[in-house]
């Protein structure tokens, strides 16, 4: 890793903002000691075991869990706000069904925003609204473009199914086993916020220049959209595509390390002893690939972590278990992304939020290497 380098006359440069403290936040803690991750002080494990996504993105926006009445009066809401606005819809299909559904997501997230009825208003009760709006609309953007891509007809949002059902049935046109809705939404829950990772931290970057949430979303899908953070549960799979069958992992491991290839999954900035949230995916992708009969996926996964570890000893992050997971339900693999956004979206604007409430602009110093200064020659 990257560390801290500075000289006798010159300051401390922190490449990569290692081990910065940035700012507090009260939404989310990572603690890489303890290998855990509290979602408003709610160990995430537990609440993929017993709270909603539904409740999850309240807990994150307002601090709290929802009472019923609250959850009800949220419910109704995302349910109502379910569907594509004609100029959305008209984005989205305008675009070539060659270009990356991120970037679909991004010019989506986009004209949402300019079009959000209180696109002007930054009132902690407009941002709220906006978040919920996005929120509830992310599943049809992210279905209609992997469906238009597969040449399948658009399919009509439902106001009787849970977030995750409607997400699957807005996709495939029907709603999976439970044991696949089950598995989608521990995703959804686990993706949903994690602190000052790169692309919430490129969000109230945006937010603290007073600019509204729909930009600092754009922005932050844009962050998110790189191999060496979101991205990489889409590269995952490429892996797993490129390896093909477990007796090939080490091999493939070992010439791709002498290429000084990094393995996608692997690795993380904070937790140096295992990603606090992969024993809860792993335990969700292994009742997927058992209720899909894919045990070939299930040793190759454990092959490749197995020669990484012994290689390496650098662990699985959460993309590891998430693209292989997205795989079986059926999602294409350039969509895997954009599901990480619609879960991402509620920690998102939850620090756009709290950016706002507390904010000081966010511009830190560089430390100049180019030429002394110099007299422009006669031109
Ligand atoms: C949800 C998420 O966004 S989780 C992150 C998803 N990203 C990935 O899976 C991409 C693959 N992983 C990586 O590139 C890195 O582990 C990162 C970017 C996530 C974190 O990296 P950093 O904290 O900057 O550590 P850094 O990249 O300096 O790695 C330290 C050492 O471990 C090695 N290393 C770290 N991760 C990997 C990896 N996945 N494959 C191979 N080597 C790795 C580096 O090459 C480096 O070795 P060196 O000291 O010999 O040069
Ligand atoms: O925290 C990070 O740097 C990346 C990550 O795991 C996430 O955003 O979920």
């Amino acid at each position: 890793m990257t560390g801290t380098t500075s000289t006798a006359d010159a300051p401390a440069i922190r490449k990569g903002l290692v081990g910065v403290i940035a700012d507090e936040t009260a939404i989310s803690k990572v603690n890489p000691d303890t290998n855990s991750l509290l979602y408003r002080g709610y160990p995430v494990q537990d609440l993929a075991a017993h709270a909603s996504f539904e409740e999850v993105a309240y807990l994150l926006w307002h601090g709290e869990l929802p009472t019923t009445a609250q959850l009800a009066e949220q419910t109704a809401t995302e349910r109502a706000s379910r569907a594509l606005a004609p100029v959305v819809r008209d984005a989205v299909l305008a675009l070539p069904t060659t270009c990356h559904p991120m970037d679909v997501v991004r010019t989506a997230v986009s004209v949402h925003g300019a079009n959000d009825p209180q696109a002007e208003d930054s009132s902690p009760e407009a941002e709220q609204a906006k978040a919920l709006r996005l929120w509830a609309v992310l599943p049809a953007v992210v279905a209609l473009d992997q469906r238009r891509r597969h040449g399948l007809p658009e399919v009509e949002p439902r106001d009787d199914l849970s977030y995750a059902e409607s997400f699957l049935w807005l996709t495939f046109g029907e709603v999976p086993d439970p044991v696949v809705v089950r598995a989608f939404e521990v995703s959804m829950v686990l993706y949903a916020e994690h602190s000052f990772n790169a692309s919430t931290f490129t969000a109230r970057v945006i937010a603290s220049t007073l600019s509204d949430l729909h930009s600092a979303v754009t922005g932050a899908v844009g962050a998110l959209k790189g191999a060496l953070h979101g991205g990489a549960n889409e590269a995952v799979m490429a892996t797993f595509e490129e390896i093909g069958t477990a007796d090939r992992a080490e091999t493939w491991l070992d010439e791709a390390l002498a290429e000084r290839r990094k393995i996608m999954g692997f690795g993380h900035r904070v937790y140096k002893h295992g990603d606090s949230r992969v024993p809860t995916m792993k335990a969700s992708l292994d009742e997927l690939l058992e209720h899909t009969g894919r045990q070939d996926l299930a040793e190759l996964y454990d092959a490749l972590e197995a020669a990484m570890t012994e290689r390496k000893g650098i662990l699985p992050n959460l993309d590891y278990p998430t693209g292989p997971a997205y795989h079986v339900m059926g999602f294409d693999t350039p969509t895997f992304t954009p599901l990480f956004v619609a879960a991402r979206v509620v920690g998102w604007t939850a620090h756009v939020m709290e950016q706002h409430a507390h904010n000081a602009l966010i511009r830190p110093l560089s430390a100049y290497a180019g030429p002394d200064q110099r007299e422009v020659p006669e031109r």
